[in-house]
């Protein structure tokens, strides 16, 4: 089980070049900084309670589940671990403990430990002797924050307090006959323990608390896998759940308009190679223009479309859409200017027009130089710039196109990387507009540079960076 992996280590550069042009005025950059802490808040981790009866196969799923995330940073706690312990007196009469109980678990601890790794925090997670009954007085394990926290056991979906951390709740659900068989193999082979008295204890705890706890826990779950680790089927749509859930950035969640492209190895391949400072200047155009055209197409798929039904060779019906006509390409001069190509690839003839945002020197003066098809306002704008920093190039971009009659829905603006700030920016300001990106970054750095981030954008693709 991977305990601290890390799935994705950026390296943190830093990026050459001054940072002459772009709209940076001190109010921007009060409200960029103001956003540092949203943005270097951790994500929530996606909490999985994971219960069945014993021997269900609850660590055969939790396995799976894991080895399927293999891309995400996993953390697996066991309510077994948080198994109290017993005193010297209960030890005397160990057969007649039960450890099926509810208060056989030091649920408050449990709890205390699910919401410090829910807020970040790394917990030391107690360990527990099942030969000696005991936990390890002098002996924790460590367990990190991650992406998905997965909680396993018995009577994790007992209590209402825990069942409330959970974004998802899944039951393991086996016949009591090969449960029971699996129990007796483990117990005598891993626990030490003799087959008559795991049938005693069966009988006397494990049943009972079985059909008093956790079977009517059964009603919580969102979802109840029969037969266990062998559901391959259950497991694969659950995870495609999972990934689904942590792929949305939680910035996603809260402006409803930013569209993330779906990351894939594939995306995160050529964002490893554009982000590389080493990079050849000839790869970083070519990764960018690969990672544009995504985009550009993601973004197309953003206008609307009527439908349309057209004649086969086959001379049948086939019924599907027809592209929005009235549609036009605005860069941001100079980076926005590589993304032009992949517009016209995807658009025969499309219109392009040109907004330039400069600042000249310290004072904030602005020169803007605009050019722009006369009937802009009828049409749909896809707004081009490859970085969203902190939003003050795009901020005023799209006040011109509002000013211009462009109504604010129309527009989507396309980029490859876009910054919190910057987000936070935009669509305070504009909330109809679309932003549509490949990846969303961690955050600014004192000088308005997007990190981990790419660096300067049209210096490396325009070749002007040595
Ligand atoms: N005798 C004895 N039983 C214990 C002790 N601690 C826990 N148990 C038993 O351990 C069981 C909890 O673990 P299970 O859910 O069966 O184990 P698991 O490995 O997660 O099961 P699956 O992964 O679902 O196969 C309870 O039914 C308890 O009866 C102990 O110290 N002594
Ligand atoms: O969101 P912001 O903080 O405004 O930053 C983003 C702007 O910065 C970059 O341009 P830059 O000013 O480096 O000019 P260039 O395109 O000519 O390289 C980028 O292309 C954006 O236009
Ligand atoms: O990091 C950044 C910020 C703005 N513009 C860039 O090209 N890079």
């Amino acid at each position: 089980m991977p305990e601290e992996t890390t799935s994705i280590d950026y390296v943190m550069e830093k990026a050459s070049g001054p940072h002459f042009s772009g709209l940076r005025s001190p109010i921007a950059a009060a409200a960029a900084s103001s956003a540092f802490t949203d943005a270097n808040a951790p994500h929530q981790p996606f909490v999985i309670g994971v219960s069945g009866g014993t021997a269900s196969g609850k660590t055969t799923v939790c396995d799976m589940i894991i080895q399927q995330l293999h891309d995400h940073r996993v953390v697996l706690v066991n309510q077994d671990s948080f198994y109290r312990g017993l005193t010297t007196e209960e030890l005397k009469h160990v057969h007649e403990y039960n450890f099926d109980h509810p208060d056989a678990f030091d649920t408050d601890q449990l709890l205390d430990c699910v919401e410090k790794l829910k807020s970040g925090q790394p917990v030391q997670v107690p360990i527990y002797d099942f030969k000696l009954h005991r936990r390890s007085s002098d002996s924790f394990r460590q367990v990190n924050a991650s992406d998905v926290i997965i909680l396993e056991g018995i009577l994790v979906f007992h209590d209402q307090r825990v069942r409330n951390l959970m974004n998802m709740k899944i039951f393991v659900d086996a016949d009591a006959d090969v449960r029971l068989a699996r129990r007796i193999r483990r117990d005598t082979v891993e626990r030490g323990r003799d087959v008559n008295s795991v049938l005693e204890q069966y009988a006397k705890f494990v049943k009972p608390a079985f059909d008093d706890f956790v079977l009517p826990s059964k009603k919580y779950a969102d979802v109840i896998i029969p037969r266990g680790g062998d559901n391959h089927v259950a497991i694969d749509l659950i995870v495609q759940h999972i990934h689904t859930k942590l792929g949305e950035h939680d910035l996603c969640k809260i402006y409803p308009n930013v569209y993330v492209i779906q990351s894939t190895f594939q995306i995160r391949g050529m964002h490893t190679l554009i982000r590389d400072r080493d990079i050849s200047k000839h790869d970083f155009v070519f990764y960018s223009d690969r990672l544009i055209r995504l985009v550009v197409e993601h973004g197309l798929g953003h206008l609307p479309f009527t439908e349309k039904q057209v004649i086969t060779p086959t001379a049948s019906v086939y019924t599907g859409v027809d592209f929005c006509k009235k549609l036009c390409g605005v860069s941001i001069i100079r980076s926005g200017e590589s993304m032009e190509n992949a517009l016209r690839a995807c658009c025969k003839g499309i219109k392009i027009g040109k907004i330039l945002i400069h600042r000249d020197g310290d004072d904030g003066k602005q020169l803007i130089y605009e050019k722009l098809p006369k009937d802009i306002s009828e049409r749909h704008v896809l707004l081009l710039d490859p970085v969203l920093g902190t939003g003050n190039s795009a901020s005023h971009a799209i006040e011109l196109l509002l000013g211009k009659g462009v109504p604010e829905s129309h527009i989507i603006f396309l980029n490859l990387i876009s910054a919190p700030e910057g987000i936070h920016c935009v669509c305070k300001r504009f909330p109809s507009l679309k932003i549509v990106t490949s990846e969303i970054d961690v955050a600014l750095n004192e000088e308005f540079r997007v990190i981990p981030g790419m660096g300067e954008f049209g210096d490396r693709y325009f070749g002007t960076d040595d």
